[in-house]
C-alpha cells in the first residue's frame, strides 16, 4: 500500500488536528508532567476546536483547481503558516502533502527515547539511522509513526520541540530524511512540500518555489492565538522560542534555512491566511502555464 493510500485510510481521522493542537499548547508548560499526558489532557483539544479547524482547511480549500501536477515547496521559519497554508495548497490542488517538519521531529523523538544527548552528533546519527520513520502524504489527516507506534501528538510537545533543531543539524540525519522525502515526493504526481531546505536542497527543480515570512510579533501572536495563550508573558515566551529556533535554523552548516534564488518571497503580515493560500495557488497556475 503506498504512503498516501495508508495516510487516506489511518484511524487517525477525525481527531489528528484537535489532537495536534492539545500538544503545542502544552510547549510553554513546565516538565513535571510527560509531554503525552499534558498533551492528551490539555483543555483546548474538544471536538469543536478539530471541527472549527477542519472547516477553516476545508473552507480554504473550497474552490478546487483541477489538474494540477507539479511540486510546490514552501519554506519558512518557524510560525510564518507554512503548514497550515501548504494544506489548504494541497487541498485546493488535489495534491499530497509532505510536513517534513514532522519527519524530523518525530528523529527527535526517537533520540529522546534512546536517552541520547540531542548535540551528540555520532549518537543522534546512529539511533535516526536504525529508526523507521513513517509520515503520511494526505492533506487532511496527520499520520506519524516512529517504529510503528503513532507519536503524531507526541512530536507538538515543549520537549520534541527544544531539541529538534538540534537533531535536525546533524548532516547524517539530514541525508537519510532527505532520501526519504524525494522518495514520497516521486510517488506524487503532485505535491506540497513544506519545510527549511525544500527548494533550496530537497527539490531544487521544484515548479514552483515560496519563501514564506511574516514579521517576529505577527508570528508570535498568531502562534500565541492557536494556543489560546493570552498574556504578554506567554506571547513573549513564544516569540523567545521562535526566535532561537529561527537562529539554530539559520546558522546550521548543513542545509542552512535561507531562500532559494528562484523563490518567490511572499510576506504574510498583511495577508489573511486566505490571502496567502490564494497568492500560492495564483503562482502554481502562472508557473505551471509558463512551462506549457
Ligand atoms: N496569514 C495568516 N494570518 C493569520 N494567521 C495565520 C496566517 N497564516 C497562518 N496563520 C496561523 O498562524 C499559526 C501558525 O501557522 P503554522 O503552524 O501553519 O506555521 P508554520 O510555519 O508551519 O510553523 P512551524 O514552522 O513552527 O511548524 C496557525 O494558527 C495558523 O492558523
Ligand atoms: N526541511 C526541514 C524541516 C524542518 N527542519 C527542522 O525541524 C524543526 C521543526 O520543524 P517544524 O516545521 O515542524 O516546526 C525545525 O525547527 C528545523 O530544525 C529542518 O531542519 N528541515
Amino acid at each position: 500500500m503506498s504512503e498516501r493510500q495508508r495516510a487516506e485510510t489511518t484511524a487517525l481521522g477525525d481527531s489528528a488536528v484537535s489532537e495536534r493542537q492539545r500538544a503545542e499548547t502544552t510547549a510553554l508548560g513546565d516538565s513535571a508532567v510527560s509531554e503525552r499526558q499534558r498533551a492528551e489532557t490539555t483543555a483546548l483539544g474538544d471536538s469543536a476546536v478539530s471541527e472549527r479547524q477542519r472547516a477553516e482547511t476545508t473552507a480554504l480549500g473550497d474552490s478546487a483547481v483541477s489538474g494540477f501536477r507539479g511540486q510546490i515547496t514552501l519554506d519558512g521559519p518557524s510560525g510564518t503558516g507554512k503548514s497550515s497554508v501548504a494544506r489548504a495548497v494541497a487541498t485546493r490542488l488535489g495534491a499530497a502533502y509532505l510536513d517534513t517538519g514532522a519527519m524530523y521531529r518525530a528523529a527527535t523523538v526517537a533520540v529522546l527515547d534512546a536517552g541520547i544527548d540531542p548535540e551528540d552528533a555520532e549518537a543522534v546519527a546512529a539511533v535516526v539511522a536504525a529508526a523507521r520513520i513513517e509520515v503520511g502524504t494526505a492533506a487532511d489527516t496527520e499520520l506519524v509513526q516512529v517504529d510503528g507506534v503513532d507519536v503524531a501528538v507526541r512530536i507538538r510537545g515543549a520537549e520534541v520541540t527544544r531539541a529538534v533543531s538540534a537533531v535536525s543539524a546533524v548532516p547524517a540525519v539530514r541525508r537519510r530524511l532527505v532520501d526519504q522525502q524525494r522518495a514520497l515526493v516521486a510517488a506524487a504526481d503532485a505535491v506540497v512540500v513544506e519545510g527549511r531546505d525544500i527548494g533550496t536542497v530537497v527539490l531544487p527543480d521544484a515548479t514552483l518555489k515560496v519563501y514564506l515570512t511574516a514579521a517576529p510579533e505577527a508570528r508570535a501572536e498568531r502562534r500565541a492565538a492557536q494556543l489560546g495563550l493570552t498574556t504578554p508573558e506567554e506571547v513573549a515566551a513564544l516569540a523567545v522560542d521562535l526566535r532561537r529556533r529561527d537562529e539554530y535554523d539559520s546558522s546550521r552548516a548543513d542545509s542552512p534555512l535561507r531562500p532559494a534564488a528562484d523563490a518567490m518571497i511572499v510576506d504574510s503580515t498583511d495577508l489573511d491566511r486566505q490571502g496567502v493560500v490564494d497568492r500560492v495557488v495564483e503562482l502554481a497556475q502562472s508557473a505551471v502555464g509558463a512551462r506549457r
